[in-house]
């Protein structure tokens, strides 16, 4: 059972004149995407139609030793993938890129959504036959392409065709022998966008910090419905999907997921942040000494609330930065708290002072409640809640893992009763209303807090719901 917002998936392409280095290129490119995704990691190379690969359960920096990324051929091609599964357990069968080889040639594919209509995709494809090695909803529209394929005269028509039949959430990089390719769902669910370097290389990426920090110039978002096709020859932008739904990018990239440093969609995931501060001070004013950001994500919007508010914007705490996914939380017997170890707060700071709290969400409450602790503990006179999203009552099927209400503390309580279970003098979240404001004119989904689904909403949620037990399937 999930019980925290996890992160979803990066993905990366590149595509370049001449034969170079595009193995240590897509390791900077995945690096800077790491947010997105920590479970695993891949990277193929494209060397003159042949396809070299190394994928891994871990971290960049875990999977991509200077040996591994030393024995890649030099390519023109290359595509890159940071994983955390949303259909699928997190295992090495499902880790991306895919890679296939079929009757007209070969792809690999990199995959950031999740598909609404996997269960029922599934179960047709296997009755006709289908055998699947992965339990991810990936290797679906992989499979789909290559079907396609056999009746289209090219991978983009195939791309296209699958386009028809997939439903949700898709931001798609997908390499064949000769061409680069990327598509976006018709919703927008996801980001993607493409940035060219000096030298002329094409980079397709899940957010544009990860264009910049291979040093290229990002050109613009690939539209909702778009696919992109990189060649030798130059691009082509196919859009008879676009425009044929609205749009519905997800809101929580802005909140949460992306990077503070991404633009997306012409607007500043940093802008945007502070935006909410500023909004949750008009909306939730508080006489205070101090205001304070929860690391990481909620730094952005508590800078927001002091500036709007007048009230100084202080550090409320140090994390520490060795913290990694290897960290090892001290088991119950221990008699130790795993987040004083990560976090602790700057009594200086705080010590006396009536504080306001900005964090960017609040989904079983119990860092919130320990971050409170640490404040009153440091000596923090009053400590008032701000939280940038509206509270958190439905489940996500579309690229991240928020899947179980009963753990949602916003399903179970009031919002007076979650102030006083995390300790709080007072809590204020986004209003709804307000969340439009946080993506400028662009329609965006809002689902998990308004349970407003732009799709149908899949049958079978689970995430494992392709990794039945053997007594589960003689049960059925
Ligand atoms: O209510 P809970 O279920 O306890 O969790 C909510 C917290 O989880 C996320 O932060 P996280 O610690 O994952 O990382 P970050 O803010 O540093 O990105 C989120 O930003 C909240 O702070
Ligand atoms: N979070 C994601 O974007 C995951 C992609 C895909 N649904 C998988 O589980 O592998
Ligand atoms: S349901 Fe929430 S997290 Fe999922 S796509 Fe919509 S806004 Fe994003
Ligand atoms: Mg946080």
């Amino acid at each position: 059972m999930n019980t925290e917002i996890h992160e979803e998936c990066g993905v990366f392409g590149v595509l370049s004149r001449t034969p170079c280095d595009l193995a240590h290129l897509s390791y900077y490119g995945l690096y800077a995407l790491q947010h997105r995704g920590q479970e695993s990691c891949g990277i193929v190379v494209n060397d003159d139609g042949i396809f070299v690969s190394h994928k891994d359960m871990g971290l960049v920096g875990e999977v991509f030793s200077e040996d591994v990324l030393s024995h890649f051929p030099q390519g023109t091609m290359a595509v890159g993938h940071v994983r955390y599964g949303t259909t699928g357990g997190s295992n090495r069968k499902n880790c991306q890129p895919l890679e296939v080889n079929h009757q007209k040639g070969k792809m690999a594919l990199a995959h950031n959504g999740n598909l609404s209509n996997a269960l029922e995709l599934r179960n047709q494809l296997e009755l006709t036959g289908a055998i699947f090695h992965t339990t991810s909803d990936t290797e679906l529209i992989a499979y789909l392409i290559t079907k396609e394929r056999l009746k289209t005269p090219s991978i983009e028509e195939a791309l296209s065709s699958t386009m028809n039949i997939l439903e949700g959430a898709y931001s798609l990089v997908l390499m064949s022998a000769q061409k680069l390719i990327c598509a976006r769902d018709p919703y927008g669910f996801r980001p993607l966008c493409y940035g060219k370097t000096d030298d002329g290389k094409i980079v397709v990426a899940s957010e544009s910090c990860a264009i910049k920090a291979i040093g290229a110039k990002v050109v613009r978002d690939v539209q909702p419905g778009e696919i992109l096709i990189f060649s030798q020859d130059g691009m082509i932008s196919n859009q008879e999907h676009c425009h044929k739904r609205p749009k519905k990018f997800c809101i929580f990239e802005y909140i949460y997921f992306s990077r503070p440093d991404s633009v997306i969609e012409g607007v500043s995931v940093h802008a945007s942040r502070i935006k909410a501060g500023k909004i949750l001070a008009q909306r939730h004013p508080v006489e205070a000494d101090v205001v304070v950001g929860a690391p990481d994500s909620g730094l952005d919007a508590a800078l927001g609330f002091s500036m709007e508010a007048g009230i100084p914007y202080g550090m409320g705490f140090i994390k520490n930065k060795y913290i990694g996914r290897t960290f090892i939380s001290p088991g119950k017997g221990e008699r130790l708290d795993g987040l004083k170890i990560k976090l602790a707060a700057i009594e200086e700071s705080v010590k006396g002072k009536r504080v306001v709290l900005v964090d960017d969400s609040i989904v079983r409450g119990n860092t919130m409640g320990r971050i409170v602790g640490l404040l009153r503990e440091a000596g923090a006179q009053e400590v008032h809640v701000r939280i940038s999203s509206p509270p958190f009552l439905h489940p996500c099927f579309y690229g991240t893992d928020i899947d179980s209400q009963e753990h949602l503390i916003a399903c179970q309580y009031d919002i007076r009763q979650i102030c006083q279970k995390i300790g709080a003098d007072s809590l204020g979240y986004l209003p709804i209303d307000a969340l439009h404001e946080l993506a400028g004119n662009n329609g965006f989904c809002d689902a998990c807090f308004s349970g407003c689904y732009p799709t149908k909403i899949p049958e079978d949620p689970r995430k494992d719901r392709f990794e039945q037990r053997l007594s589960e399937i003689r049960r059925s």
